[in-house]
């Protein structure tokens, strides 16, 4: 459909078979008579990244034209999965591929198969920044990401005896036909040293003198948007080691420590931190981070300078955002090159600093806030501490004359936090360097302004807003869900949703169509007897597709409540047990799956996966229960086991406590693949009941406001039977290891139940209930899931974009001619 415009490569199945051959032969060097699957991925990935490079350079022509205001996003993370697939589907030729290979004797999914996911970051933040890169491509924005191209994404979780184990997954084994390495696109990045003070213009100047340098080589990912010819760029930058540190050790001979130190330069930004949690204040993770903002702020100075002397027009013509703190080293390093190197002044530097950052955070727990202890700063970079220390104490002056001597308040605003372990805040720093601070929800930003930033809110309201975020569909439905985007596509009469979400509002007046019931849950079984296949696969566990499919994936968090959906699921098998036989009869059959990674060294979430493991084994081997209940538990949850298993949801489950959850974005990934929510009023789960009303979910627990007070009565909460019964089962043993979930089953104590799980536990089973109800009149539930699928527009990533480019970057669409 869009193929035509393509004015170079041709996209009929011809040309395209005769590209994918000519890979074969001269990319992947093998004879074209004999080649096996992966070697036709291979083939077919570089046939795929021609055209992606076409329509690359067009763009980036156009925008070196036009020289517009651009938006450069900083994370350190970034979980794009695979690419194949949603860059045949965002150029509009999947189809011809596919006709192309199947008369290679080639399907299109086996090879898509392939490809291993590219997981270059942890979670939710990781997965947000994939969604909106695809979005400001999509959109038509001039946009440029920049992240770390580690060479060890995050670990493959192996299960072994129901223990999550970590095994390094080195994702370039085979190379990846996705990136080029910009060998000429590369910066020298220092580190450790001194400062020295020198005379400058008759005054005082400050000169780091780093005494280690590594290189920072430029990997490019092509990243089409859907329906232009737009192709933007995410830029990862990789550590090599720099010729410049080993004259000295060749002089000295000593050629071995030489090598060595070569090799410790590429470790800089070779593994992925596997920990959402907290910050552990490590000098490689400080090192990762100064590496890509040093590297990432040479490359958007140097695009900049190409076209323009003055600074004053830096402004004008660069947004930086920074997705969390990760990336906050990027305002000092700002001011670093803007006064050392372009010898701008303080005040003026300043200036430019305030105007182009904005900053998202993603947390709403203070511990989860990162703070650089001091030392480790002063030894790795000691220029930049010298400037945040003078950032802070300008910032503090300025305080004083606003807020007097509250010397509280003061020291709860300082960037510097002090005590035995001085150590920089980093969330107050980026608040007060940026234009703007937002929150990834509605409730996340009341949090933001009522509790965790109060401070701040109250002397500059201005600068707090929210973010919604948002979901591409064009991964979460038209690449994961084809048949529903058919569907879709069919009954609106167009495919203009696929570029414009809202569209699907217009499937609310055939809710409750019978035709499209009919076709409707055709396709949910469809995905479901796929995701059954897939299970029995992973897990030799055999499920019934007739069961209803309750789903929890997401990394295993206390907050996010996966030990009380267990809790649950060990209350529904004890209930069938003490069932009279033939009262069975009444029970809805339920699948229950959860999936997710743990952080190596969170225990508690270990001990969470072990317990579900220790339940499975009990349940799916009772005759007792056969099909009536399942639990399983899926191994190496990822962007692509997302993909599959999102499709074939009946229920989904997003139960953290309340007040905890900064947005979520699972759940609009379920909403828009018409999966039902059993949920929390939390993070962005209150938005989407605004969009399609509480009676079409499945709601239960403590409000925001209520949580606060219920911990505030501790020892003297009531806690249902039910709740106290479940967990003396497990702590008795009755799934065996009763030792090791010990500190599990006290975690939920009352009086120690931080998160709630007992005071939730009645209502949480009352919306148990409500599903079963519901799911027993089918055509009630595809009313149901109609109307959910339909009221997601709000929840795509291009509204989101759309509100970030508008009222924070002031960027505009820069459309490729073509
Ligand atoms: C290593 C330190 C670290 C700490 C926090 C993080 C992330 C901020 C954690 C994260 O992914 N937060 C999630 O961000 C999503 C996108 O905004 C939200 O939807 C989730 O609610 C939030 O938990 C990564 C790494």
């Amino acid at each position: 459909m869009f193929g035509l415009m393509d004015q170079f490569l041709k996209n009929d199945p011809i040309t395209l078979q005769n590209d994918i051959l000519r890979h074969v032969e001269y990319t992947v060097a093998r004879s074209r008579f004999s080649f096996d699957d992966f070697e036709a991925y291979q083939a077919l990935a570089h046939s795929v990244r021609d055209r992606l490079i076409e329509r690359w350079h067009d763009t980036q022509v156009h925008f070196k034209r036009k020289d517009p205001k651009r938006i450069y996003f900083l994370s350190l993370e970034y979980l794009m999965g695979r690419f194949l697939s949603n860059s045949v589907i965002n150029l509009g030729i999947r189809d011809q591929y596919a006709d192309a290979l199947s008369q290679l004797g080639f399907e299109f999914e086996v090879l898509a198969e392939q490809e291993g996911d590219a997981a270059l970051g942890n979670g939710g933040l990781a997965r947000l920044s994939a969604c909106q890169i695809d979005s400001l491509a999509t959109l038509d924005y001039p946009a440029l990401g920049y992240g770390l191209r580690y060479q060890y994404g995050l670990y493959r979780q192996v299960i072994l005896d129901g223990y999550q184990h970590e095994q390094p997954y080195y994702w370039l084994n085979f190379g990846n036909p996705w990136e080029i390495e910009r060998i000429h696109v590369t910066y020298p990045v220092k580190f450790y040293g001194t400062v020295e003070e020198e005379d400058f213009n008759g005054g005082k100047r400050q000169v780091w003198v780093p005494k280690e340098t590594v290189e920072a080589v430029a990997y490019d990912n092509p990243i089409p948007g859907y329906g232009t010819r737009n192709t933007i760029t995410l830029r990862l930058w990789a550590a090599k080691p720099s010729d410049q540190n080993d004259m000295e050790s060749y002089n000295t001979g000593d050629y071995i420590d030489a090598v060595v130190n070569r090799r410790t330069a590429e470790t800089i930004s070779s593994i992925l931190y596997p920990d959402d949690r907290s910050h552990q204040g490590k000098e490689l993770r400080l090192k990762q981070q100064y590496f890509f903002v040093s590297a990432s702020l040479q490359d958007i100075i140097r695009r900049f300078k190409d076209a323009h002397s003055n600074f004053d027009d830096f402004p004008e013509k660069v947004a930086l955002q920074l997705n969390d703190t990760h990336p906050s080293l990027a305002i000092v390093e700002v001011m670093r090159v803007l006064i050392d190197e372009e010898h701008l002044s303080w005040s003026r530097a300043w200036d430019i600093v305030c105007k182009i950052f904005s900053f998202t955070t993603h947390t709403v727990l203070p511990e989860g806030l990162e703070k650089i202890p001091v030392d480790l700063l002063e030894s790795l970079l000691p220029r930049h501490l010298q400037i945040i220390y003078d950032i802070n104490f300008n910032f503090i002056e300025k305080l004083k004359k606003r807020i007097g001597l509250d010397y509280d308040r003061l020291s709860r605003m300082s960037i510097v936090e002090e005590g035995a372990a001085k150590s920089i805040r980093m969330a107050n720093l980026s608040i007060v360097c940026s234009h703007t601070v937002n929150g990834v929800s509605k409730i996340h930003a009341e949090l933001l302004k009522t509790r965790v930033f109060k401070d701040f809110y109250e002397l500059w309201p201005h600068k707090f807003h929210y973010k919604t975020n948002g979901v591409t569909q064009r991964r979460w439905i038209v690449v994961s869900n084809p048949s529903l985007c058919a569907l879709i596509s069919k009954w609106l009469g167009t495919e203009a949703w696929i570029r414009n979400l809202d569209l699907l509002a217009g499937l609310q007046e055939y809710a409750t169509n019978a035709d499209l019931h009919q076709e409707w849950k055709m396709v949910r079984k469809v995905n479901k007897m796929r995701l059954a296949e897939y299970i029995e696969t992973m897990s030799g566990v055999k499920v019934s597709v007739d069961a209803m499919f309750d789903v929890q994936i997401k990394r295993i968090h206390e907050y996010k409540r996966q030990f009380l959906n267990i809790l649950g699921i060990i209350h529904r098998y004890d209930c069938i047990k003490n069932m009279e036989k033939n009262d069975r009869r009444n029970v809805v059959p339920r699948v229950c799956i959860i999936g997710g990674k743990a952080a190596p060294g969170y225990e508690i979430a270990k001990k969470i996966i072990k317990l579900c493991h220790a339940v499975a084994e009990k349940i799916n081997n009772d005759p007792d229960v056969d099909d009536l209940l399942k639990l399983v538990f899926i191994p190496d949850y990822n962007v692509s086991v997302a993909e599959l298993v999102i499709p074939g949801a009946d229920l989904s489950q997003h139960i953290s406590t309340a007040g905890h959850e900064a947005s979520g974005t699972g759940s609009m990934k379920f909403l828009m693949n018409g999966c039902l929510l059993l949920a929390t009023a939390d993070g962005s789960t209150i938005e989407i009941i605004e969009e399609i009303g509480a009676d079409n979910m499945f709601l239960f627990g403590a409000k925001v406001n209520e949580v606060p007070v219920l911990r505030e009565k501790g020892p003297a909460l009531k806690v249902p039977l039910q709740f106290a019964r479940v967990v003396r089962m497990v702590r008795n043993g009755y799934f065996g290891f009763e030792d090791y979930f010990k500190s599990l089953c006290d975690s939920v104590e009352v009086g120690n139940d931080f998160y709630l799980l007992g005071s939730d536990f009645e209502s949480y089973l009352e919306a148990q209930a409500a599903a079963d109800m519901a799911f027993v009149d089918q055509e009630k539930w595809t009313q149901m899931s109609i109307l959910s699928m339909a009221g997601s527009g709000r929840f795509s990533s291009d509204r989101t974009i759309e509100e970030y480019a508008e009222k924070t970057w002031g960027i505009e669409p820069c459309r490729c001619p073509f």
